[in-house]
């Protein structure tokens, strides 16, 4: 009998216990509930999130201010609460906010007081009011029985990206394709620079299509002028972003690659980026081993748990794998941390897609053979079309003014589209000048391959520019390089420079994206020059050492020619760009210009000189002066 009453008895207490515990589960559930986004104080921009919020405070009769974060503290450690993830980052000394965000109860435990409450140990800072207290009396407002559902992943996510963090800055070029890091662009695969930001981006790596930029690229995040996009993923400022699914949230093409579970929705354009909302958010409270913040969603290493963000991975060099697995769609993506990175030719992006590989050979021959039979039947049609020009009794000097005739309207029914089959092998390789000979203003400008897009040309008007004997069409790099290579004098010279000794002068006026000089010399790997820089110095001998890529340098001390009188400029007006030939097959270096540049100008380039050896004061006098050329 006394045994059956003791069972009652502890039966009732467990009872008791259990309830006692799914109370305080549900208002622990009711605290995690409670915050309301609110658009005055939260950041979220979401419509259907504000309309929320405002529909439900005009039900409560109410307009509570939830805060995005408020101090508390406990046990005289500070710390910054963030109500929509009830969470909290430790402020002390040694954090100094630098940690994670962790729950209340384990934060508790991290200052050190053994309450094993934070109910009753964790204070507002400013009013000493128990956390707890203020928390229910925002309950108490109405939020919590207006039936608003549990975080969103959406909001969870929002609430993590408010977190404070200290933006990374990279240097990001225009002569090597910000997503996969390469410097080389192929005929087929060019690298676009966006005329904004001056992020170089190849055509596949980025979903863009030169044919149909109009001759002027200007990447996704630099089409509004709406505050800066930033990479929800990383906290790397800048660089080939694009938008996600969800609004405001963008992405770096290069951590939305290396990111399980993100995809873009449509491939050939690289966006939208999906699978935000999907991944797992433990991935967005990992601390990056690079840049030591919170700030965005890790990747793992291969072979241990160091994390890391994508991007500051490749600012680091760390050795990045994209691969296919023969028979398999899925993209195997893998990345190493410092102390398991494979030795790696380039140290960066190594693209081994064995299936993918021998899709592209396959389409390029396609290709090859497709453009072959275009051009054949091209020059078949400008044949037929130049006779007819040329009967058609053209006044000479008409025929010498491009920019005017395109804006004929009585020719727009033969203007070639972006989309027409030939619009690459007529416009994209034009280039013609207005020479003095054929303007009585007496200036001579150039006409680069697409002075107003490829909408803008009349195919008759290339006919007619034809004519010229200034006007060279270019079916293939090769021949635009030994056009470059018989032209080069009449647009060069050397002079005393204001810089430093002497210099590389433009003689007639370039414009911008037009092609300067062909860098000669020889390619040598960066440990070579280093070796070489050594030696040249102690022989006492001016060394003429060009860098094109972290991997790549061009010793022009023995072999060069006119080129290697470039000076650096923080802001220079050239770039370079590696350019693979077929015929011969060979690599060579193309100096572009990436402005307008005036006769007379000096032409200058940054040599991307290691940051860290600063040893040379700059003298280029740029407003953007790094003061050491670096
Ligand atoms: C390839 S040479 C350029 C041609 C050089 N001005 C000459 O007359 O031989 C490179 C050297 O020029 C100097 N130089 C180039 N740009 C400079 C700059 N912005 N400020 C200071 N020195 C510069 C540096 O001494 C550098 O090592």
């Amino acid at each position: 009998m006394q045994k059956c009453e003791q069972r009652l008895e502890n039966s009732k207490r467990f009872l008791d216990a259990k309830q006692e515990v799914q109370k305080r589960n549900q208002r622990v559930e009711n605290i995690r509930r409670f915050s309301v986004p609110n658009d005055q104080e939260s950041h979220i921009h979401n419509t259907d999130s504000i309309a929320e919020s405002r529909k439900a405070e005009s039900l409560a009769g109410t307009s509570s201010i939830v805060p995005t974060s408020i101090n508390v503290i406990c046990f005289g450690v500070d710390g910054a609460y963030y109500p929509r993830l009830h969470e909290v980052i430790c402020l002390c000394p040694s954090c100094k906010g630098c940690t994670p965000l962790v729950s209340l109860s384990k934060w508790e435990a991290h200052t050190g007081c053994r309450q094993k409450k934070w109910k009753l140990s964790v204070k507002l800072k400013d009013s000493s009011q128990m956390l707890i207290s203020w928390l229910e009396s925002m309950i108490d407002n109405g939020a919590m029985d207006l039936g608003f559902q549990a975080h969103s992943q959406e909001q969870v996510l929002r609430g993590l990206l408010q977190v404070p963090y200290v933006p990374v800055t990279l240097k990001w070029t225009p002569e090597k394709c910000a997503v996969c890091g390469w410097v080389e662009d192929y005929e087929y695969n060019q690298i676009l620079v966006c005329n904004r930001c001056q992020i170089g981006v190849h055509e596949e790596c980025y979903g863009v299509k030169a044919s149909e930029t109009g001759g002027s690229f200007i990447c996704r995040a630099c089409e509004s002028s709406e505050k800066d996009k930033e990479c929800c993923l990383c906290p790397v400022r800048g660089g080939a972003l694009k938008p996600s699914v969800i609004p405001d949230l963008w992405v770096h093409v290069y951590c939305a690659w290396f990111m399980k579970g993100i995809f873009f929705r449509d491939i050939s354009k690289m966006e939208p980026a999906e699978g935000i909302l999907s991944m797992d958010m433990s991935k967005f409270k990992q601390q990056c081993v690079i840049c030591k913040q919170y700030h965005g969603a890790c990747i793992g290493c291969w072979e241990c748990d160091t994390t890391f963000h994508a991007t500051c991975a490749l600012r680091a060099g760390y050795r990045m794998e994209l691969s296919t697995i023969m028979g398999q769609d899925e993209l195997k993506k893998v990345s190493y941390c410092a102390r398991h990175r494979k030795p790696s030719e380039s140290g960066r992006l190594v693209i081994a897609a064995l299936e993918a590989e021998m899709l592209l050979q396959e389409k390029l021959r396609r290709e090859r053979v497709e453009a072959e039979i275009r051009r054949e039947k091209l020059r078949k049609q400008m044949q037929q079309e130049y006779s007819m020009v040329t009967t058609s009794n053209d006044d000479e000097d008409d025929s010498l003014r491009p920019f005017q005739l395109m804006n004929h309207d009585s020719e727009k029914e033969c203007t070639i589209g972006p989309d027409d089959e030939y619009s690459r092998l007529t416009c994209s390789r034009l280039y013609a000048y207005r020479g003095p000979s054929c303007h009585r203003g007496g200036f001579k400008e150039s006409v680069p391959n697409m002075p107003a897009g490829y909408t803008r040309h009349e195919r008759k008007e290339i006919l007619r520019l034809r004519q010229h004997p200034g006007v060279h069409e270019f079916l293939s790099n090769e021949e635009r390089l030994m056009n470059l290579k018989k032209t080069q004098n009449s647009r060069i010279c050397f002079g005393k420079s204001a810089i430093h000794k002497w210099g590389l002068f433009a003689r007639q006026d370039i414009q911008e994206g037009d092609w300067v000089v062909e860098y000669l010399g020889e390619i040598v790997r960066q440990s070579v020059a280093d070796i070489r820089e050594r030696r040249y110095k102690q022989q006492g001998k001016d060394c003429y050492l060009f860098k094109v890529s972290d991997e790549i340098v061009i010793d022009a001390t023995h072999k060069g020619n006119i080129a290697r009188l470039i000076n650096h400029s923080c802001a220079p007006n050239c770039f370079a760009r590696i350019l693979t030939v077929k015929r011969p097959v060979n690599t060579c270096i193309i100096l572009i210009a990436k402005q307008n540049v005036k006769a007379g100008e000096e032409l200058t380039y940054d040599y991307l000189f290691d940051p860290e050896n600063q040893t040379v004061p700059c003298l280029c006098r740029a407003p953007n002066c790094r003061k050491f050329i670096c």
